[in-house]
């Protein structure tokens, strides 16, 4: 069935791993000792609010929910000072708007804040994509790695989950979003050295992505 709506994940999806890893969490960590002992609101939802804990949880890349609303915030201030500035892959803005063109509804979920997920989209080359997507989603909704999680989603946004098609370089996310019922596709992206599912379908970019579910493409 061709998907009806498409879920997206961002970091090695629609943006380079390098500039998650490389960029926005090194701005997030050389800012969290000031952060912290600013005393910030959003250190109320850290059990223990001390610089080790978050930058512990940083090094293991954990997705904690207060550590990526904490992230979200520092990150502001970069992209409004013109200090950050999103990555996309090329192939994703023109993708987006043919999609919605067509009359698909985006969606995103992904592990960085919701805040944060606006940011970035709100601050790309191609300019503001923030209203291309009609809703985003964090772990609030639920892990990535839950089917819950994507039943959820799915339900929230009033599609059946058989016409939504859920993107992710990871394994693990894909297999929870078939679970639930979504159709899934795996993004296998040269740059990132994403290693292929056998599990699911997999593109190497949106272009590719439109073309296996008989979406427009360029
Ligand atoms: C919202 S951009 C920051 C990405 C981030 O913090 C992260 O943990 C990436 O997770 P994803 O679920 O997009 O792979
Ligand atoms: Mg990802």
């Amino acid at each position: 069935m061709k998907p009806a709506a498409i879920l997206t994940d961002i970091e090695g999806t629609t943006t380079p791993i390098s500039f998650v890893q490389r960029v926005l969490f090194p701005y997030a960590r050389t800012r969290m000792a000031e952060f912290v002992a600013s005393g910030h609101p959003a250190l109320a939802d850290v059990p223990e609010p001390k610089l080790e804990t978050l930058l512990g949880w940083m090094d293991r890349d954990e997705k904690i929910t207060a550590l990526k609303a904490i992230q979200g915030v520092i990150w502001e201030e970069g992209y409004k000072s013109g200090a950050l500035i999103a990555e996309l892959y090329g192939d994703i803005p023109p993708a987006l708007r043919r999609w919605v063109r067509a009359g698909l509804r985006l969606f995103v979920y992904s592990s960085g804040s919701v805040p944060a997920q606006k940011l970035l989209f709100g601050h790309t080359p191609a300019g503001d994509l923030t209203g291309l997507f009609q809703a985003y989603f964090d772990t609030r909704v639920g892990a990535k790695r839950e089917a819950a999680s994507y039943a959820s989603i799915a339900r929230g946004v009033n599609v059946p989950p058989e016409e939504m098609l859920f993107l992710s370089d990871m394994e693990a996310e894909l297999d929870a979003a078939k679970a639930s019922g979504l159709q899934t596709c795996q993004l296998v992206r040269d740059e990132d050295g994403t290693i292929p599912t056998k599990r699911h379908e997999t593109a190497k970019d949106f272009n590719d992505v439109a073309r296996k579910f008989g979406l427009p493409h360029g």
